[in-house]
C-alpha cells in the first residue's frame, strides 16, 4: 500500500523554537495550568506508520495505556522513532496500538523533527486483516476507506479519539 504510486503519504517538517522562561511567564494565562509550552498537542497519527527523525532536543512524549501517564522519548538524532498509526491499529484489529503523543517546547533549544507518514491510496479499504485474526475473532471496527477516515479525521479536533466513530458497538466494552 505504501509503495503504491497512489499512496497518500506525506512528509512533515516541524520546528519548535525554544520557549525561554520569560516567554512562558508571558503566556502563563494560556498554558492551562501547565508549566511548559505545548508545541504540538496530543494526538494519534491517522496513517499506517510514521517514521520520525529529530535533532537531539527533547520534547516528544508518549502516553501509556492508562491514558494519563506521559513518558518522554529520549531524543536521538541517529535513530528513527517508529509510530503505529490509526490505520495499522485497525489492520491488526487492535494488536498494535496507535499511541497518543505530544511535544513540549524546550526552554533553551530548538527542536526540529521530520516525519514520513505512510498512508494508503485514498480508495484503500481499512479493515482488520483476515490472516492475523484468530478463529472466531470479530473485527473491532466497521469497514471504511482511507478517504472516509481522512475526511473524518480532518473534521475532528486534534486530540479526539478519531477511531471511536469507526468502532463496532460490542457488548461489555
Ligand atoms: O515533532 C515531533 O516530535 C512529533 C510531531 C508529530 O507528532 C506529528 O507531526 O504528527
Ligand atoms: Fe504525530
Amino acid at each position: 500500500m505504501l509503495r503504491d504510486n497512489k499512496s497518500d503519504s506525506l512528509f512533515r517538517l516541524n520546528h519548535y523554537p525554544p520557549s525561554p522562561p520569560e516567554l512562558q511567564l508571558q503566556l502563563q494565562p494560556f498554558l492551562g495550568g501547565r508549566s511548559q509550552l505545548l508545541g504540538f498537542g496530543e494526538h494519534t497519527d491517522p496513517q499506517i506508520i510514521s517514521v520520525l527523525r529529530s535533532n537531539d532536543t527533547a520534547g516528544l512524549q508518549v502516553c501509556l495505556r492508562d491514558g494519563t501517564t506521559w513518558v518522554s522519548v529520549p531524543p536521538d538524532r541517529s535513530s528513527f522513532f517508529i509510530n503505529v498509526g490509526d490505520s495499522l491499529q485497525v489492520f491488526t484489529n487492535g494488536r498494535f496500538r496507535s499511541v497518543k503523543h505530544r511535544v513540549f517546547a524546550d526552554p533553551t533549544r530548538s527542536r526540529v523533527s521530520m516525519i514520513y507518514f505512510g498512508g494508503p491510496p485514498l480508495s484503500q479499504k481499512i479493515a482488520s486483516m483476515e490472516g492475523l485474526m484468530e478463529e472466531g475473532e470479530e473485527s473491532l471496527y466497521k469497514e471504511f476507506t482511507w478517504c472516509e477516515y481522512k475526511k473524518s479525521a480532518y473534521k475532528s479536533r486534534l486530540g479526539e479519539y478519531r477511531l471511536g466513530l469507526f468502532e463496532k458497538a460490542v457488548a461489555g466494552r
